[in-house]
């Protein structure tokens, strides 16, 4: 197996940077996801690895062998790279029997026939799909279509697989499933892979790390934990998980922690964080870490409660004091029309600005 190092990867399409100055050491064996919205440059990187766009600048190596190099200019084909590849449609071919699916790469790399039956037996058999050689894709049903394109990615042993949203055209109890399968799957054969997704709660629940990508750059790369826990920026915070954003002013700024002033008066005491040069910040807490409690103490707020949702598993509810509005969970029902809530220090995170949206 091998580590996959990207160096400073830009790719250009035009006038258009879809993806600046991109650098990530995956580790051998590691689960890395690129998690981000809609046209953030995900898929353009994942494809620039495989070989399948032209990257403008900077390096991609897997262990010590060079795939791409802006300068002195370096291109690998992409048949050359050695890398396996998922894509969200299955792209089997619908004239060919599994085994055949899986059988193509294998001739292309000239393997004997004996060979060949071996790996195909042992590919289908890591997917479960042994049973199913000999139909075609038509005959299965979308699940095991897609565990037939992973068997046929993993057919030839690739030291790295690549895979771009494999698991959308699932439904959604499916889908929960097939993740926690692939995760197993791909700990078990330790190969290097890159996960390419927009679904925040498959992310967090598959990778061993997640690079949040936005508008073509990297905005945090960490564990799972560290994204959801210590938001490295508002974007992060927003876009992982849900967010409330309180505007408030820095009262005073320390290596440890911070107090801040909101706009109804109260002052909080948050994580360490900085302010913009005029004093203003917003604090990001997510509306499951919010407390209801008996009594008033540090960090408390009086509230009113405006609205409430019945979300199945937790009550919403959305809050008010003062001019200050949030959402806060509960696992059970409020029915008081005011209460007092408990935010606590470790799970206010401050920053200078609040991001301009989740697009891009
Ligand atoms: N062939 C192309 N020509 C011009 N621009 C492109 C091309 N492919 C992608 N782009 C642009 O590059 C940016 C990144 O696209 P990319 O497909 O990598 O996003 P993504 O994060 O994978 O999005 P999605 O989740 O929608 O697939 C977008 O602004 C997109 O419009």
């Amino acid at each position: 197996m091998a580590d996959l190092i990207l160096e400073n990867l830009t790719i250009k399409y035009g006038a258009i940077t879809a993806v600046e100055n991109l650098s990530i050491h995956v580790a051998s064996g590691e689960f890395l996801t690129l998690l981000g919205p809609s046209g953030c440059g995900k898929s353009t990187s994942l494809f620039a690895v495989a070989g399948l766009n032209h990257a403008t600048s900077g390096i991609i190596r897997v262990g010590d062998k060079v795939l791409f190099n802006g300068d002195p200019r370096v291109t690998v084909p992409p048949e050359r790279r050695n890398i396996g590849l998922v894509f969200q449609s299955y792209a089997l071919w619908p004239h060919k029997t599994v085994a055949d699916n899986l059988a193509f790469p294998l001739i292309l790399r000239k393997m004997g026939r004996a060979e060949r039956d071996e790996r195909i037996r042992e590919a289908l058999g890591l997917v479960e799909m042994l049973p199913y050689a000999e139909r075609f894709p038509f005959e299965l049903s979308g699940g095991q279509q897609q565990r037939v394109a992973l068997a046929r990615a993993l057919v030839y042993r690739p030291p790295l697989l690549l895979l771009d949203e494999p698991l959308s055209n699932l439904d959604a109890k499916l889908r929960e499933r097939a993740r926690v399968w692939l995760r197993e799957l791909q700990e078990r054969l330790n190969v290097t892979t890159i996960y390419v997704t927009h679904d925040q709660s498959e992310a967090l629940a598959v990778s061993d790390r997640i690079a949040v990508m936005s508008m073509g750059r990297m905005r945090q790369l960490g564990s799972p934990r560290d994204i959801y826990e210590r938001p490295a920026d508002s974007f992060v915070a927003d876009f992982i998980g849900s967010s409330n954003f309180l505007d408030g002013m820095m009262v005073q700024a320390g290596t440890d922690s911070a107090t801040v002033r909101l706009a109804d008066g109260t002052e909080l005491t948050t994580a360490p964080g900085r302010a913009a040069a005029d004093g203003a910040l917003v604090v990001a807490v997510r509306p499951e870490r919010i407390a209801v409690v008996a009594q008033m103490g540090p960090n408390c707020l009086r509230v009113t409660v405006d609205q409430k949702v019945y979300l199945g598993s937790v009550w919403q509810y959305v809050v008010r004091s003062g001019p200050v509005e949030f959402r806060i969970q509960t696992t059970f029902e409020i029915t008081e029309p005011s209460v007092i809530v408990h935010i606590p220090a470790e799970h206010c995170a401050v920053f200078a600005e609040k991001f301009g949206g989740a697009s891009g």
